[in-house]
């Protein structure tokens, strides 16, 4: 475990340091509790346990852990465990420590068996908050993520198109939209069944992430839909992007269990204007899409270009 401890005695920091590092964890120092504060905020992700001096100069134990939880809010994968240390094994100063947010309490001078059942104690609560953040970090990305083309999916294909589009309005850079549908793709679901629909989705995810340009963002946005986000791109531009996109994934043939697949892809594309709102934008990129479909399919239509 990476242990953070703030200790202002010297030689208690070392003999702690001594004690944590014999017993296998590595180990961070801060002097006082303004520095812990500090430290603590700009390097939060990188310690699994805080040991604190209850006094301190400048800013006590009681105080910074104090500030330390309020800035972790009740979000309980923030809840890095605490282990007071004091010289003072007076009942009250206990309870404080705990109610200030500790999760354990070691009197000084430190004995090397008390302090290593206080770690056992405080490294299963390190474990547990592992576990909770990796498992939030797998229902994130379960919750964003297309399961068929492991493309993200509409809700994060809005979520990255909301920040684009606030990036753009910022810094006054040029965006564009696109939805990107396959041509007729029911009769390639009626003639080579859903697992050959299946396939033909992920072969067109695949050849789009792979001619993808930096800076690009693609989404699974429905059935056979893609959406497209092309930053610092005016509409000529989106025109020339979108166009590439769909040679790429009509040139060449699509192969399912034998058969030779030709498709083809319709592009409805739309520049984004600051005024505008994201329902309003995606709303113009499919009425695009509606018009390429409607004048033959296999184009690119861009929204008053
Ligand atoms: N295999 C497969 N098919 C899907 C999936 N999602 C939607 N579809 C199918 O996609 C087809 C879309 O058909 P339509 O909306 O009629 O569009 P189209 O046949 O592509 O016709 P145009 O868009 O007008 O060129 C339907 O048959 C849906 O069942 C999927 O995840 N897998």
């Amino acid at each position: 475990m990476n242990v953070l401890i703030a200790e202002d005695s010297p030689s208690d920091r070392m003999l702690l340091k001594l004690h944590l590092e014999k017993l296998g964890h590595s180990v961070y120092e801060v002097s006082n509790g303004i520095e812990l504060v500090q430290h603590f905020y700009e390097h939060s992700e990188e310690f699994d346990i805080l040991v604190v001096d209850l006094n301190m100069p400048g800013k006590s134990g009681i105080e910074a852990v104090t500030e330390i939880r309020k800035h972790q809010g009740s979000y309980a994968a923030n809840w890095i465990p605490i282990i007071f240390l004091s010289g003072s094994d007076a009942e009250d100063d206990i309870l404080k420590c705990i109610e200030a947010g500790a999760d354990a309490y070691l009197s000084k001078p430190i004995q090397h068996k008390v302090l290593l059942a206080k770690l056992i104690a405080v490294t299963r609560l390190a474990h547990m908050r592992q576990e909770l953040l990796a498992a939030n970090s797998q229902l994130e990305a379960l919750s964003t993520t297309d399961y068929l083309t492991n493309l993200p999916n509409r809700r994060a294909f809005e979520h990255t198109l909301r920040d684009e589009m606030a990036k753009a309005r910022r810094h006054a850079q040029m965006l564009s939209v696109a939805i990107l549908d396959i041509d007729h793709f029911k009769q390639i679901n009626d003639t080579y069944g859903h697992d050959g629909g299946d396939l033909i989705l992920r072969e067109v995810s695949k050849r789009l992430m792979a001619s993808q340009r930096s800076g690009d963002v693609f989404g699974r946005v429905g059935g056979e839909e893609f959406g497209l986000i092309l930053p610092h791109t005016n509409a000529e531009e989106a025109k020339i992007a979108c166009e590439r996109y769909r040679e790429v994934l009509s040139t060449e043939d699509y192969h399912y269990d034998g058969h030779i697949i030709k498709l083809t892809v319709s592009v409805g594309a739309c520049k984004f204007d600051n005024d505008i709102s994201q329902l309003e934008l995606i709303k113009r990129a499919d009425v695009a899409l509606y018009m390429a479909k409607n004048t033959g399919r296999d184009k690119v239509v861009i929204e008053g270009y």
